[in-house]
């Protein structure tokens, strides 16, 4: 496994090692000792996966307390993936990275705590599985709007083709009315 840095310094790639042969490929798709060693987080509590239609963008999603580290990937199809810093007293407040995961290149994006996270999907539909370090917990959860241009998310929408979005994702807030994770205790306290 390799490990790809990001424009967003705690956001990175992890490109697996594939051994193909007559019957197919293998890969390791988590290995909490190699993960360790790279400084990334041998706990997880909770897996999950989704299947999602072309033109669905999902996202982009945090929680604000109970902040969910994601390990993510596509093990089938293909979707442009999305991390935004939500951590206001960090350098790289607002700022993004996109990365291509599909079932063939088999990379896998760790997307930290305090990151929002969502997706596109390009391909005609596609799996997307991750593993999470924190529960849901949908009292916490938080959407930040996806074409909100303080971001400015280059998403690779399809030609004459609107994204499909669940309602919360459509209402979401942009980035100067989130809550963030330095702000919200405050919010709470006032
Ligand atoms: C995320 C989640 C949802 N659900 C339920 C709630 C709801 O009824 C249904 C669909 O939930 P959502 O619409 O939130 O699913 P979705 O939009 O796929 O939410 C996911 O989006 C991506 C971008 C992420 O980063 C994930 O962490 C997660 O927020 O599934 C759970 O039971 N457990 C979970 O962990």
């Amino acid at each position: 496994m390799q490990i790809i840095d990001t424009a967003l310094e705690a956001v990175k790639i992890l490109d697996p090692t594939i051994f193909g042969d007559d019957r197919g490929f293998f890969m390791e798709s988590w290995n909490r000792e190699a993960f360790e060693k790279s400084g990334l987080p041998g706990q997880f509590v909770q897996d999950n996966h989704s299947r999602s239609s072309q033109g669905v963008l999902r996202g982009l999603h945090y929680q604000i307390r109970k902040p969910q580290g994601k390990l993510v990937r596509v093990t089938r199809g293909e979707v442009f993936d999305v991390a935004v810093d939500m951590r206001q007293s960090s350098p790289q407040f607002g700022q993004w990275v996109g990365v291509m995961l599909s079932e063939t290149n088999k990379r896998q994006l760790w997307v930290p705590e305090g990151f929002a996270h969502g997706f596109y999907v390009v391909s005609e539909s596609a799996d997307f599985q991750y593993k999470c370090t924190e529960y849901y917990a949908p009292e916490f959860e938080r959407s930040l709007l996806w074409n909100d241009p303080a971001v400015g998310i280059e998403w690779p929408i399809i030609e004459g083709q609107e994204p499909l979005l669940a309602a919360k994702d459509a209402n979401a807030l942009p980035l100067a009315q989130c809550d963030t994770f330095d702000d919200y205790p405050k919010r709470l306290a006032a």
